[in-house]
């Protein structure tokens, strides 16, 4: 096995950098860089580094010690932490580039070692990337959760209870009994059926943790000049599109990302809906409505007119989304079911504010169990559910054992592809894309 190395922290000028070192040549990296070997195991040292060619001085440095498999990655690792300025970095990568045993690490290996070692299955590992990537509080208490093993239990349980079935399935294979006419089906059937019964209450989760993770998608519609883009800058607290008294101002869909109560939003205002008076206008109007369409809620606005009427209806809302009636400042108005808001004074943005928070915690966000976080599990689950239903039915039909034993096969090996416990190369490549050297 090489020996790796990287700078593991972000680059640029920062307090400290850490140059982390995992594989065998671990040892003399330290002992080639500080003239000694490493301290001892999870104990920081602070060692002078120098350049073996000259002996220059390159930092004083503290490095930690860890010897493997009692490691991240498995293997003995070697921590550097440097001076985080940038000679002091290049300085102390180039030593160690000069070492014959040593090369660069590509994307992700750390994580890649980790998982190959069997510090980590796959659904840590995307754990791991998710937490790196979190930028809200409910996305990082579910990354948290999926690193520390809470899904990969879970998935891991199930098959362990499929391949218990599977062997007495298998027996029957080896060792017909006699036959006495549904005693398989009562034997198999009520624990595949427990099993696909709870890995279907596990599917049903409503996509929590998925929009958890990817966000939740908003859109703003109505017609022109209703105060669309105004209420989406008052939202976002900044002037973030282009407001006027020109119907048809809005083009283009444009995006803010909030942050409502730890759940990540991506907001989108849109083109004002109407006949178009042109063709770049009518584009316009064509992404507003394939936005919305693909939104998971939509705020539908209209507006009060200063005789008093209204502009806009609420017709393209559906149950669940949010109806404004904005312009409440042009007089007096009592719309059943809409929230009443200024985009102009700011009246009524607490209560929108309020609502949205509310729906968006609704569709995403942490619950008791762990849930699903990527299609990649729900595809594998589901895969499984499969397998099992179609045991259950060929057992119900008493088929001969050997199919059965085939689907339930297929069932676990669907599952083990989740945790990576069974043959995944071909999505690896896969699951690391998402991280960087030195992770
Ligand atoms: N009186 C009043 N005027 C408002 C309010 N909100 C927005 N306006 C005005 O209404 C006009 C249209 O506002 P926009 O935010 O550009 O409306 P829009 O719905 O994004 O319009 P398009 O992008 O053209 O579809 C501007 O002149 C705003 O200043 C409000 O609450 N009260
Ligand atoms: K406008
Ligand atoms: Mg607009």
């Amino acid at each position: 096995m090489e020996t790796i190395y990287a700078l593991s922290s972000a680059a640029g000028r920062a307090g400290v950098a850490v140059i982390r070192v995992s594989g065998p040549a671990s040892a003399d990296a330290v002992r080639v860089l500080t003239g000694e070997g490493p301290g001892r195991p999870r104990e920081a040292v602070l060692r002078t580094l120098r350049d073996p060619r000259d002996a220059s001085i390159l930092d004083r440095a503290l490095i930690l010690w860890f010897e493997g498999p009692a490691s991240f990655t498995g293997e003995d690792v070697a921590e550097f932490h440097v001076h985080g300025g940038r000679a002091v970095v290049d300085g102390v990568l180039v030593a160690l580039g000069r070492l014959p045993a040593l090369r660069i690490a590509t994307a992700g290996e750390f994580t890649r070692r980790a998982f190959e070692n069997g510090k980590l299955d796959l659904t840590e590992v995307e754990g791991l990337a998710d937490l790196i990537e979190a930028e809200t509080a409910a996305q990082r208490v579910q990354a948290l959760r999926q690193m520390e093993g809470a899904l990969g239990h879970i998935y891991e349980g199930w098959r362990g209870r499929l391949m218990r079935v599977l062997a007495h399935a298998e027996a029957e294979i080896d060792f017909p009994e006699e036959e006495i006419p549904g005693d398989l089906t009562r034997k198999l059937g009520p624990e595949i059926t427990r099993l696909a019964d709870e890995i279907r209450n596990h599917l049903d989760d409503g996509r929590r943790g998925e929009r958890l993770r990817d966000g939740v998608e908003v859109a703003i519609i109505g017609p022109p000049n209703v105060g669309k883009s105004s209420l989406l800058n008052r939202l976002a607290r900044r002037e973030a599109a282009i407001v006027s008294d020109e119907a048809g101002t809005t083009r283009d869909v444009l995006e803010v990302r909030l942050d409502l109560g730890g759940v990540p939003v991506t907001l989108a205002d849109t083109a004002g809906l109407r006949d178009a008076v042109n063709a770049v206008e009518q584009e316009g109007v064509r992404r507003a409505l394939a936005r919305a369409e693909g939104a998971d809620l939509r705020i539908v606005v209209a507006a009060l007119r200063p005789d008093g009427g209204l502009e806009g209806d609420f017709s393209l809302a559906r149950e669940g989304d949010l109806r404004v009636l904005n312009k409440a400042d042009l007089g007096p108005s009592n719309l059943p079911g809409a929230i009443l808001v200024s985009a102009a004074t700011g009246e009524g943005l607490d209560w929108l504010e309020e609502a949205l928070t509310q729906l968006v915690g609704e569709k995403a966000g942490i619950a008791e169990t762990p849930a699903i976080t990527r299609g990649r599990h729900r595809e594998g689950l589901l895969a499984c559910l499969g397998g099992l239903e179609r045991a259950l039915g060929a057992l119900r039909e008493e088929r001969a054992i050997e199919l059965v034993a085939e689907d339930l096969r297929l069932a676990a090996r669907s599952l083990g592809r989740i945790t990576g416990r069974v043959d995944v190369e071909d999505l690896l490549d896969i699951v690391f894309r998402d991280f960087c050297i030195g992770k």
